[in-house]
């Protein structure tokens, strides 16, 4: 389906009268202010839009590489956003601040649809290029920003529909913006939301990757906040000085940026010192302690943890700084000696649910296997825990003391896996750190290297994991002495890598080197401990508050879930910020469940979305009321072929049916009027906003004794 777009002629005159008469009240001001922008100080012209710049493929690669952590952080949460929209006829973008973007999940399809507009990876949507538009609107505002159809600047994007947020580095700077352009125009509400929670799982993810050599700090007012999304987060040098901390610390501080933190003392921020702190977590295990706001009366509840990464094994003194224990010189020095056991709880207060007995024979198995030095493969869908299972295997094994290191093979540009795994000595090639870096596979001596997506490696790079595996030794690049190593090896892979070998895309020889024993991980939909999943991840995602209504959790039940644990804990985490502390009801749950409900046919009580109230965009028409029409004949069973309008007919007829619906019913008739009101009758268009087909609402209107006629 072609993206319909504005008269240009038009579309120009109504910017120009925006712009030369002011801002109405009706006017959306971040819009109204970037279009006066794009008039007065880039000088673009709505009836003269430009090819949009694009970077060449070299050097999109080589921003690729630089912006490696960023997109790798993102990655995953943009694909749980998109499994949430359920919608295929939009994108997850993510762009750097010149507004190149650098990331975007779509289906095959709308990505080629709207590749030709410009949106697809390289090109730049800053407003100076693209005028107003989602992503360069809210680098040049800084701040959410939903730019509707009729708000871009230039005609050929008014088919879309962009919401967009920033998202800030661990320095406190915008880093990204994180944007979903749609041809939908509903729910800018519900996704700006969305789009805020996934922000900040990229920037906490981003403090945990560049601080790994640094302690945790897991803090909040109320200590069920803890280990979620709301809670304060600070990365704390060995010797004490705060080196990173994320938004809601600074609000719950109530400093201004990173910078009023940043070098300062833990002492200085709260009433007790790094030992103390790290003392009373380790004891405390998964509790978090109380600790008091330095001057001030302010109570916070708090968990320091050991740094992840520690020291990986790099044998320095006791006292070295995280900043030596990063220091990638020191590459060919490697311990044997197992780590001790973090002495602190894991990232969150709930450990993995893995009741469900296939899964948990499985572990066993992994376990003793692994034991004896053989690899294990792990199969099964995407999201259905095959890393949680693995870090299982590990906390099980001889070598738990040792580090758990895990590569996603598909996140690293090409380019990268290599330096990635192998490391590299100072001075290997233009751009490498100065003193060279640790490769994944030397920091994962004396533990566990886990390889993600293992079908993702390059063909070439295969042939040297083998090497490494059969040799047991590593050669960073540019070095010329190789370094004997010792791990165990888990691998996964959501594709059919027999299927790869088959198809000459990945080695049988290494497959063999990866499956001594292979486990299929069963699908979430076909684990029998879902309802403790679903509870246990409930407790993590509310911070243990959380409470599900009757029809959400026979929904959870039923549900099929295509993207399996992850979508699950990602739908209970966007449902228990949108229920803010009541029950979750349906309507807290993302759009691809309630269609579900839709087409099962089970109740939709409350279903009050999709479409949030809002103040009309520029030159919308406020929404009318439903028109009232006589009565047309008898209810429709099955679409009709036109797309026209439709109205209620007289209900009275109906009203003996109606009265006999029960209480469910009655509700889900009442919510489908409002929608069918708010969409102007039109049952297209509600239709799409469930997301289900015209004939599916067609019935379901038709059971609930909504009769519709057809108007001119
Ligand atoms: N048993 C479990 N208990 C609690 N949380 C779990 C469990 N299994 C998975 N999860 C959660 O689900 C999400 C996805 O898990 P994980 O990354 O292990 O899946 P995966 O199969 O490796 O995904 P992918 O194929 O995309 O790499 C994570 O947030 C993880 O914490």
């Amino acid at each position: 389906m072609a993206i319909t777009v504005l008269n240009t002629g038009r579309h120009a005159e109504r910017v120009f009268d925006v712009v030369r008469s002011g801002f109405g009240e009706e006017n959306n001001d971040v819009v109204a202010r970037s279009w006066r922008r794009c008039l007065d100080e880039y000088l673009l012209h709505p009836d003269r839009p430009r090819e949009l710049r694009a970077l060449e493929p070299s050097a999109l690669h080589e921003r690729l590489a630089r912006m490696a952590t960023l997109v790798d952080c993102a990655r995953h949460e943009m694909a749980t956003l998109f499994q949430q929209l359920a919608d295929q006829e939009a994108a997850v973008v993510l762009t750097d601040t010149d507004g190149v973007i650098l990331h975007m999940v779509a289906s095959p399809e709308f990505s080629e649809e709207v590749a030709p507009l410009g949106l697809r990876p390289g090109v730049f949507w800053s407003e100076t290029e693209a005028g107003t538009n989602g992503m360069g609107t809210c680098l040049a505002a800084a701040a959410p920003v939903a730019v509707r159809r009729e708000d871009h600047f230039y005609t050929q994007y008014t088919g879309l529909t962009c919401s967009a947020v920033p998202v800030y580095n661990p320095a406190g700077e915008m880093a990204a913006v994180l944007d979903v352009s749609s041809r939908s125009s509903l729910m800018q509400q519900h996704l700006l939301v969305l789009l805020g929670m996934t922000a900040r799982m990229i920037e906490n993810r981003l403090i945990d990757q560049c601080f790994r050599h640094a302690h945790p700090v897991h803090f909040h007012s109320r200590p069920e906040f803890v280990y979620t999304l709301h809670e304060g987060r600070l990365a704390v040098s060995d010797d004490g000085h705060i080196l990173a901390a994320n938004r809601s610390a600074l609000f719950q501080l109530g400093l201004q940026s990173v910078a009023d933190i940043r070098s300062r003392r833990i002492e200085d921020i709260f009433q007790t010192s790094q030992e103390d702190l790290l003392h009373r977590s380790t004891l405390s295990s998964f509790h978090p302690v109380v600790t008091y706001r330095a001057h001030a009366s302010h109570r916070f509840f708090a968990v320091m943890r050991r740094p992840a990464f520690e020291a990986s094994a790099l044998q320095l003194g006791s006292g070295a700084s995280s900043a030596q224990a990063s220091a990638p010189g020191r590459v060919l020095t490697p311990t044997r000696t197992p780590l001790p056991r973090p002495l602190t709880a894991p990232a969150a207060p709930v450990g993995p649910t893995l009741a469900d007995p296939t899964l948990a024979r499985q572990l066993d198995v992994a376990r003793r296997v692994i034991a004896r030095q053989t690899p294990v493969l792990l199969c099964g869908e995407t999201g259905s825990g095959k890393e949680v299972f693995a870090r299982a295997v590990h906390e099980g094994s001889p070598r738990s003391g040792g580090a758990f290191v895990a590569v996603n093979c598909a996140s690293l540009p090409e380019s990268l896996i290599e330096s990635e795994l192998f490391g590299y000595r100072a001075g290997a090639f233009t751009g490498a750190q100065r003193n060279g870096r640790r490769g994944k596979i030397l920091q994962a001596d004396g533990g566990t290297l886990f390889l993600d997506e293992i079908g993702d490696m390059p063909l070439e790079l295969q042939a040297r994991l083998l090497r490494v595996l059969e040799e047991r030794q590593v050669t960073p690049l540019g070095a010329e002495e190789t370094v004997a190593v010792d791990f165990q090896l888990l691998s996964a892979s959501y594709r059919n890598l027999m299927e790869l070998v088959e198809s000459g895309r990945f080695r049988e020889d290494l497959y063999y080197r990866l499956a001594g024993v292979e486990v299929r991980l069963p699908a979430l939909r076909e684990r029998s401990d879902r309802a403790e999943l679903i509870r246990s991840l409930l407790l993590a995602e509310s911070g243990g508050d959380g409470r599900l209504s009757g029809e959400a959790e026979q929904l959870l039940m039923a549900y099929a879930w295509p993207g399996n644990v992850r979508q699950l804990r990602h739908a209970l985490r966007s449902a228990c910020a949108l229920a803010d502390g009541a029950p979750i009801r349906l309507e807290h749950l993302p759009v691809a469940l309630q269609r579900a409900a839709i087409e099962s046919g089970s109740p939709m009580t409350a279903l009050s979305m999709p479409e949030m109230p809002r103040e009309p965009a520029i030159g919308e028409t406020p929404a009318l009321s439903a028109p009232t029409a006589p009565h047309a004949g008898p209810a429709t069973a099955g679409a009709p072929a036109s797309n026209l309008p439709v109205s209620p007919t007289d209900e009275a007829a109906d009203d003996e049916a109606v009265l006999k619906l029960n209480p469910i019913q009655a509700n889900e008739r009442q919510m489908l009027l409002k929608m069918l009101e708010q969409h102007r009758w039109n049952v297209s268009s509600v239709a799409k906003a469930f997301d289900v087909s015209r004939n599916t609402l067609y019935r379901r209107l038709h059971k609930l004794h909504i009769r519709l006629s057809h108007t001119d």
